[in-house]
């Protein structure tokens, strides 16, 4: 039986413990970052719309590093939906959600991950049909300590936490119950790209791969 795209969402991103957030300024580096993330055990990433060759970046990963699961992110409107899914984005991903992102969504075979923070927007995209989230800006929106409390009121939405975490605080996220995953750009840093340091984005990589999802 064909897969649900909440079903197909899930499998991406429960694959990995770290879903790297990318922001590619130069088209060059988008290759063999993507690769490098892969080799270090991170082939799910989201190249996001922040920069001008964004979606080419998308175009050329998904034609180039067969082992990577592109998904596309800093969707805004309908429109950066579909250019992101007709480039090639195998999920796609927003800091939050509106009628016309959710409009975009329905119409499209591509699974959407839309962002959610309080109570009520959870409990409004919840009744769209959405039960895994992204809960951005992490930190700075409440941390670990926010997530926790949504676990029982709403114990059968999950989320992809990011904005803020790094390696130190990475943990308290992964313990939750309700987490899915986490994202996060710290395993791409841009004067590792500007470098082409690819294996120093190799080893962040690996390690953030081998954060576990163990309880505090
Ligand atoms: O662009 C989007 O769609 C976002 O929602 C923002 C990103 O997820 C965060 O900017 C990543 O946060 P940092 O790891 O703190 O850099």
């Amino acid at each position: 039986m064909k897969k649900t795209k909440t079903e197909e969402l899930l499998e991406i991103l429960s694959g990995q413990p770290v879903i790297p957030v990318l922001k590619i300024e130069r088209i060059a580096d988008a290759v063999p970052l993507a690769r490098a993330l892969a080799r270090g055990g991170l082939p799910a990433v989201e190249i996001t719309l922040r920069t001008p060759d964004a979606l080419d970046a998308i175009r050329l990963v998904v034609d180039e590093v067969p082992e990577a699961i592109v998904g596309a992110g800093t969707i805004l409107t309908g429109k950066d939906f579909s250019n992101a899914a007709s480039a090639g984005a195998r999920f796609i991903v927003s800091p939050g959600t509106t009628q016309e992102l959710l409009d975009a969504a329905a119409r499209s075979d591509v699974p959407f991950l839309p962002g959610a923070v309080t109570p009520s927007e959870i409990m409004a995209v919840r009744e769209e049909g959405y039960e895994v989230l992204k809960f951005f800006p992490a930190e700075q929106a409440g941390g670990s300590a926010f997530l926790k409390s949504l676990a029982s009121p709403l114990s059968t939405v999950r989320f992809c936490p990011t904005g803020g975490i790094t390696p130190d605080n990475a943990n308290d996220y992964l313990s939750l119950p309700n987490v899915v995953c986490i994202g996060g750009s710290w395993v791409a840093p841009e004067a590792e790209l500007a470098a082409g340091n690819w294996d120093a984005v190799e080893r962040l990589a690996r390690e953030a791969a081998a954060l576990a999802r163990k309880k505090r």
